[in-house]
């Protein structure tokens, strides 16, 4: 039957890569980040690798056509083996969402995971200490910050139009999985 796509979205360091793989692991969906996509770009070396650091390390948003193609792409190489896909970090703006409908389909959830502005800033200086990211150091997570208020958080309205926003529960510690009603959703075999 059709492939079943979720959504996750959520704020830089609000723990979408966190609270995907906690799915993955109970669900067995196919997790694609278009962040470590790009990054996997970004270190192959290509020409357009190099135009796409220096997008990221500015924390702005790479071209919507390159970053739908990659996640096209990687949901096309797993279609055979997958159960179905989760993406995380996309879409980033209303109208990535909307692309996506047109060139690949419509996604069945968008869960989000909710976190404070400090919380993110917090998360992400710490995890810059290790991560080695261009883009974890605080002149960026600023900018990533803003843009994400500015084009992404609009994306959650854009779907509860069509009722299938579901808020990953807000938890300290991260054994928390997901609330039940998204638990029935992802029980669903496709
Ligand atoms: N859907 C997207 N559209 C445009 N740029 C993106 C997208 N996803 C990721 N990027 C680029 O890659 C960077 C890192 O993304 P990601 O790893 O998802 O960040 P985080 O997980 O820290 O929120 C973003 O700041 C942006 O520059
Ligand atoms: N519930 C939680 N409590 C404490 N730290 C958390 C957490 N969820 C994630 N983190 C940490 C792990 C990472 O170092 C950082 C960002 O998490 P992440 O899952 O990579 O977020 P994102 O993919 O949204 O950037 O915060
Ligand atoms: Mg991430």
């Amino acid at each position: 039957g059709e492939m079943i796509v979720l959504l996750m979205s959520g704020g830089p360091g609000s723990g979408k890569g966190t609270q995907c793989e906690k799915i993955v692991a109970k669900y067995g969906y196919t997790h694609l980040s278009s962040g470590d996509l790009l990054r996997a770009e970004v270190a192959s070396g290509s020409e357009r690798g190099k135009q796409l650091q220096a997008t990221m390390q500015k924390g702005e948003l790479v071209p919507l056509d390159t970053v739908l193609e990659m996640i096209k792409e990687a949901m096309i190489a797993k279609a055979d083996v997958s159960k179905g896909y989760l993406i995380d970090g996309y879409p980033r703006e209303v109208k990535q969402g909307e692309e996506f409908e047109k060139k690949i389909g419509a996604p069945a959830l968008l869960l989000y995971v909710d976190a404070k502005a400090e919380t993110m800033v917090k998360r992400l200086m710490k995890r810059g200490e290790t991560s080695g990211r261009a883009d974890d150091n605080e002149e960026t997570i600023k900018k990533r910050l803003d843009l994400y208020y500015k084009a992404t958080e609009p994306v959650i309205a854009y779907y509860e139009k069509s009722g299938i926003v579901r808020k990953v529960s807000r938890n300290t510690d991260r054994n928390m999985l997901i609330q039940s009603n998204i638990t029935s959703v992802l029980s669903l075999t496709p």
